[in-house]
């Protein structure tokens, strides 16, 4: 009997033994797995973060399960970035382009008014005198047409008259529009070249000095081609400027383009690179790449460009290479104009700022010097104010009406 009293005791003793040793060890077990190593676990802070904004978690020591330490006596925070994502703007549907010269034809007007109504005063003499000639051309050349293309253009109106016998102003100046408009080339290609081919997408190039409105037309031609049910990438090779990348990118998000761009200083040749292996990995219709102003006197610039074009055609020839030319600065422009078309081969130009200066004449000068048609102009800082180059609707403009 003493022998079973005394076995119970043992059981007893050994079963409050085996359940001591056995608890802590499930308590322990029931704590989150450590994320920083053997000796540490992970807590949550309390909720009391304002939401939305993600706060990183707080580490302890793991023997914060036994006695909780005071809150000064944790380790030091592992900083771990924060995402906050900015709310997305909206994706604009810009209208199609279709026309779009015909209705800021007014505001072409508006800028051109001195030089409409100057020419169509003179027109309206009733006898077209020496004098009468030489004002026409002084309005033409004064409107930036240029010396050569002006004489031209003049002679062969005053051959019309004198041959046809032209005698009312609305003749004369239906005359000379049709001389101003044969002097633009109406036959010139002006398509823009953004049609995907070969399996990868079409690549433009748009290229200026500074403050010319690269990365403006960058943007409008974005929310055009888009308006035109074609899909973009934008890669922002200015470098220079990170103000640059943002903009472009800027008009990315709110007509829906991704933006490829790269480190402020880098490489603009390998973020242009990068910008198309992307547009051809997401199969977009369409990479337009912003480079960086230079002057054209800047040697180093002007090679760094031709690496740029020469980098990205690695991928395959350039689409198309626009000139972005400020028309405010006037005959000045086509000399820069000219060295831009040593370094890459210049397919298009966009003359912007034509909303700014009664000199729209530079249009004609600079397609004669360069050889290379005028394909879209900017007639404001809007984002659809950029429309492609008609040269009639452009020259009605230009001469306005007499009333
Ligand atoms: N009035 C008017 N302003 C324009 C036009 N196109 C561009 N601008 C303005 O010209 C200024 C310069 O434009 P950007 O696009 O930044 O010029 P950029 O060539 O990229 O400049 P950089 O990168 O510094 O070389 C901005 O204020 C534009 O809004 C236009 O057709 N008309």
């Amino acid at each position: 009997m003493e022998y079973v009293v005394a076995a119970v005791i043992l059981l007893v003793v050994l079963v409050v033994g085996a359940i001591g040793l056995v608890v802590p060890r499930m308590r322990r077990r029931e704590l989150p797995p450590s994320q920083t190593g053997g000796d540490t676990a992970t807590l949550e802070r309390p909720s009391a973060a304002e939401p939305g904004v993600r706060t990183p978690p707080l580490v302890v020591p793991a023997e914060a399960d036994e006695g909780l330490p005071p809150l000064l006596e944790r380790e030091p925070e592992v900083a771990e970035p924060e995402v906050v994502e900015p709310p997305k703007p909206e994706i604009e549907r810009p209208e199609p382009t279709a026309g779009r010269l015909v209705r800021l034809r007014a505001r072409l007007s508006r800028s051109q008014n001195i030089f409409g109504r100057g020419l169509l005063t003179v027109l309206s003499r009733d006898h077209l005198d020496e004098d009468a000639w030489e004002e026409i051309e002084d309005s033409l050349i004064t409107a930036d047409v240029g010396v050569e293309a002006t004489q031209v253009i003049v002679e062969r109106l005053r051959e019309r008259v004198r041959v046809l016998g032209t005698r009312t102003v609305a003749e004369v100046r239906e005359q000379l529009a049709e001389e101003l408009v044969a002097a633009l080339d109406p036959e010139m290609d002006r398509t823009l070249r953004t049609t995907p081919h070969d399996g990868r997408p079409a690549v433009m190039l748009v290229v200026g000095v500074n403050g010319a409105g690269k990365t403006t037309t960058c943007g409008k031609i974005g929310r055009v081609l888009i308006a035109d049910g074609r899909s973009v990438l934008f890669g922002a090779a200015d470098t220079f400027r990170a103000a640059a990348a943002d903009q472009i990118a800027t008009w990315g998000e709110r007509v829906g383009a991704e933006t490829v761009r790269g480190p402020e200083g880098g490489d603009p040749a390998s973020v242009a690179f990068d910008a198309v292996k992307r547009g051809i990995d997401i199969d977009v219709d369409t990479v337009v790449i912003d480079t960086a102003g230079r002057l054209q006197n800047k040697v180093g610039l002007m090679d760094e460009l031709g690496k740029v074009k020469r980098v990205v055609e690695k991928h395959g020839p350039v689409d198309e290479t626009l000139l972005v030319l400020d028309a405010t600065t006037g005959q000045n422009g086509l000399e820069q104009a000219r060295v831009f078309t040593e370094v890459v081969d210049v397919t298009g130009v966009v003359l912007t700022k034509l909303d700014g200066t009664a000199k729209g004449g530079i249009v004609i000068a600079v397609q004669r010097k360069l050889g290379i048609p005028v394909k879209l102009v900017g007639l404001g800082e809007g984002p659809d104010d950029l429309a492609p180059f008609e040269p009639a609707a452009f020259v009605e403009a230009l001469l306005g009406s007499a009333t």
